[in-house]
């Protein structure tokens, strides 16, 4: 981190009830969100704020000088969703409060449901971010655009051709299973990252840092809420802050990746590979199988810790073509119907409602002769005799 005052960006985020089912927020709870928002900025806990919604997901975006984890932001982002969740309650929306997933606000807003990303850095001249916020999928759905973004010359022609760029970059990638982080460098580590970022269900980048300074260039909200709840109670949902320009990547390289509506898990009942559409604000809803799976870029400069902007990145028709191929790859996936890899996976749907449906077969199971020894998966993943 370089000398100087540090300006912090939170974006939190929560589903906290929403209209037409997981369709999109009511425009009354963003409302309520922003009160609590405006008369935190008027006592100056905050410098500035935006809130606006990615689908079903309310989104707060906040700038201060107080740094990441900071109890009394954490706090004022639990206020807002409460007072918001108060108003969906009111207004009979839909699975209201869903992601609140605690009664009682400790100390940090990380475990209790919401899904966060923050980043803190000292200003440069101007200071160009993007925000990235998803919905109907998991933070690994930002695995393949930032390896795009910071590893991948065919993307990013800066890591080629700009020496600011062409050390490269620091993968933090996070074992959610685990909880254990590790970090890998690009380009030299390239064929190690990838082998954990192939699998975006359990290994997500959390952050991303410039190697030749460790400035922090993204960050991504990392919050499993299957894993915090132990239960299905939607999908993640995630956000991302990408830094932009003049030593980072440009906003169009970070933009990119978007290009191509990659397969994520998400989409109808968190159990489904679709596709990732970019989308502007007007779009940001989801209707077809509860989707396809939609994520929204919102460019803003940071100065004197003020948002100064959005600009609405994906809408553009320069992102036609990938919202075009976005809805070919539904049209083809979903002709699949129950069948993977559509649904997806049994590891993955452990975390859905199916098992309980399968817990109704299994004891309808009868032995049969198969002509050799089977074996069966422990829950240790060791292949054991059958008794
Ligand atoms: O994934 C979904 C919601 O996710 P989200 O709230 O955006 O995290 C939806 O597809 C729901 O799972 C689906 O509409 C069924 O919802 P319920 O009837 O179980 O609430
Ligand atoms: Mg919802
Ligand atoms: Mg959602
Ligand atoms: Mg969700």
């Amino acid at each position: 981190m370089s000398e100087g005052r540090t300006t912090t960006v939170s974006v939190i985020k929560a589903d906290i009830g929403s209209l037409a089912g997981h369709h999109r927020v009511h425009p009354d709870t963003i409302l309520a969100a922003s009160r609590v928002l405006a008369e935190a900025k008027r006592k100056g806990v905050i410098k500035s704020f935006y809130v606006t919604n990615a689908g079903d997901d309310l989104q707060l975006i906040m700038t201060h000088f107080k740094g990441v984890d900071n109890p009394e932001i954490h706090e004022l982002a639990w206020t807002a969703f409460r007072e918001a969740t108060k108003v969906a309650k009111d207004l009979g929306l839909y699975a209201a409060g869903q992601d609140l997933l605690s009664d009682a606000f400790s100390g940090n807003i990380r475990g209790l449901g919401p899904g966060v990303a923050e980043m803190e850095f000292v200003e440069r001249p101007s200071e160009p971010i993007v925000v990235f916020m998803a919905d109907k999928t998991e933070p690994g759905a930002f695995n393949l655009p930032l390896y795009k973004i910071f590893a991948d010359p065919f993307n990013t022609a800066g890591l080629v051709i700009d020496p600011r760029l062409h050390d490269g970059f620091i993968f933090e990638v996070l074992d959610v299973f685990e909880g254990k982080a590790v970090e890998l460098r690009a380009p030299e580590e390239i064929y190690d990252l990838l082998a954990l970022i192939g699998t975006p269900s359990r290994y997500v980048v959390k952050r991303v840092y410039r190697k030749s300074d460790r400035e922090i260039a993204a960050v991504v909200s990392s919050e499993r809420l299957s894993l915090i709840a132990g239960r299905y109670v939607g999908k993640d949902d995630p956000v991302m802050i990408v830094r932009a320009q003049s030593g980072f990547p440009a906003v169009g390289e970070v933009l990119e990746p978007f290009a191509f509506p990659h397969l994520v898990a998400g989409w109808m009942r968190g159990s489904h590979h679709g596709p990732l559409m970019p989308v502007g604000l007007k779009d940001s809803k989801v209707s077809r199988f509860d989707g396809p799976p939609r994520v929204i870029a919102l460019g803003f400069q940071v100065k004197n810790g003020e948002l100064i902007g959005p600009a609405d990145l994906f809408d553009d028709p320069a992102f036609d073509e990938a919202r075009r191929q976005a809805q070919m790859i539904a049209d083809y996936i979903r002709r699949h119907g129950p069948f993977m890899p559509h649904r997806l996976g049994p590891e993955e749907m452990e975390y859905t409602t199916l098992p309980e449906v399968l817990k109704r077969l299994k004891d309808r199971f009868k032995p049969v002769e198969m002509g050799y020894k089977p074996k069966v998966k422990h829950e240790s993943g060791e292949a054991a005799d059958v008794d």
